[in-house]
Order: structure tokens, then sequence, then C-alpha cells
């Protein structure tokens, strides 16, 4: 049988060993997959890996062991099918600084070869949704912290990739651009489009977010839907809870769950 474009994972990630020396890796043998349509949340605390498993899934680190799938395409198989496949927005926006807001979401339509109407319509409507109609003409010097870091948002919505990576996207957000991306990402869900969200700030990723991928030192200590993971942590009442009992539980060597 041929799968169809559904039941071909987002992303899958089979036994990755990987870090930035082989002596010591940083990864030790980490799997999870992400199904089109669905969003799954990467915790961990600082420095237990998250950044790092990001670079490997961008194709930035080569795995030591074990590999790396987007939209079913191996890095070494097709590179770029594989690069055109993921849209990855940073924790610090990186934006063009000769390049207006208008003319970054325009770039970004060219270089992914969208239709120029249907991508006029979509960005109007990202400029609406995260409230940037008066910021399109502006460059990104004249932007507050936020303010940039909707660009990027703006920009990686705009291509609607089958899978879209986001490293801690709520942290310069006021209430009313949290909510708005929130909602943007349901609409990008809706159109299939995968996300990965590495966030410390847990509530959110407890409300929405399929699956979660907890790391700790390199390792997976759970994984699963939100309500298994506080399961798996003896029943613990919030996500905040269940992370806290599940790291200090593995600090006592205690077995990985989920
Ligand atoms: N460029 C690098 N060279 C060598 N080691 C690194 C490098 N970047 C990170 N590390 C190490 O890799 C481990 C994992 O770091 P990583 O940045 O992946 O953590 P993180 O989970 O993203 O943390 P945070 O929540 O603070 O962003 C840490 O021990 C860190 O010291």
């Amino acid at each position: 049988m041929t799968p169809t474009q559904s039941s071909v994972p987002a992303l899958e990630i089979d036994r990755l060993t990987g870090g930035y020396s082989q002596r010591r890796p940083v990864l030790h043998e980490i799997s999870f997959k992400v199904m089109p349509g669905e969003m799954t949340g990467l915790i961990g605390l600082n420095g237990a890996g998250k950044s790092t498993a990001i670079k490997h899934i961008l194709g930035l680190m080569l795995p030591h062991s074990g590999e790396v799938k987007v939209a079913g395409v191996r890095l070494s198989e097709d590179r770029a099918k594989f690069r055109a496949s993921c849209s990855y927005v940073p924790e610090q926006p990186t934006l063009f600084p000769n390049l207006t807001v208008a003319e970054h979401l325009r770039w970004t339509a060219m270089a992914y070869g969208l239709d120029e109407g249907e991508a006029d319509r979509r960005a109007a409507g990202l400029a609406e949704t995260f409230r940037m109609e008066k910021a399109m003409g502006q460059l990104p010097d004249t932007l507050s912290k936020g303010m940039k870091q909707k660009v990027m948002l703006m920009n990686a919505l705009l291509v609607s990739p089958p899978l879209l990576i986001i490293d801690e996207p709520f942290l310069g957000l006021d209430p009313l651009a949290t909510r708005a991306l929130l909602e943007a990402l349901e609409e990008a869900r809706r159109r299939e489009c995968a996300i990965l969200l590495c966030s410390h700030i847990l509530p959110a990723l407890e409300r929405r977010a399929d699956h979660l991928v907890v790391l700790h030192q390199g390792k997976i200590i759970a994984s699963g839907t939100p309500d298994q993971v506080k399961e798996a942590a003896g029943g613990q009442p919030t996500l905040d809870d269940a992370f806290e009992a599940l790291v200090l539980n593995a600090e006592r060597g205690g077995r990985p769950v989920g």
C-alpha cells in the first residue's frame, strides 16, 4: 500500500545519538515522531539538549548514530527537499536590516515559490492576526523585540511547511500576541502542518500540545499526551508539577516513563 501524505510522519527521529563531539554525545538514543497536523512540545531544563536536538533536525549537525527524517526524507537522501520541508523560528529574531516587514514577507514568498496572490492574501491575514498592519513598512531597527519576533513567526507561518519548529515563542509576546500565535498555530495544524515547539512555559503546552517529549541530560525521560505525562509522574495535577517530579526522579536514578 502506498502511504498517504498524512500517514508519513512530518518528523521521525529514530535512536538519535549526537552532539558536538563523538567522545561526549549530548543526545543518547532519542526517538519520537510528529505526525502532520500535530503539535509536540519538547521540554527540558536548561542544557537538557533541546537546541542540540533542533540542530540535528535541521541538518546543521549530523547524527553519530540513528537517523532523522523530515517528511519521510533523510538529509543524505535529498538535501533540498529535507531543508525545504521545515521552517525554524529561533528564540532570537534574525532579520535583514534593509528589508521592511512587508519586504521580508515578499522575499520569503519568492524564496519558497509561493503563488504571489495567495502569498499577499496570507500576508495580509497574518498582519491582521498579529496586529502588525501599521508596521508593514518599517525596518527591523525600528521594531520592538516582540514585533521582531512576530515578523519571524509571520514569515514561518506564511510558508506553512510540513514541519514548523519554534523555539521559545512566548517570552517576548504580549498577551494578545500569544493568543494570536496559538490561533495561528491551530490554523497551521488544520493545513496539516506539524509543529515542534520548545518552551519552558508549560501551561500553554499542557493546554495545546498533543504530545510532549521530556528531555533530561540528553535522554527522553517521559513522553506521551499531557495527561499521560502527568499520570506517569504519579498523577500530578499540573504539567509544572509533573515536570518537576520527573526531573527529580531521573536525578535519583529512576527509570524513564511513558
Ligand atoms: N556549541 C556547543 N559546543 C559544545 N557543547 C555545547 C554547545 N552548545 C551546547 N552545548 C552543550 O550541550 C548540552 C545541551 O545544550 P543545549 O543548548 O542543547 O540545551 P537546551 O536544552 O537547548 O538548553 P536551554 O533551555 O538553556 O536553551 C549542554 O551541556 C551544553 O553545554
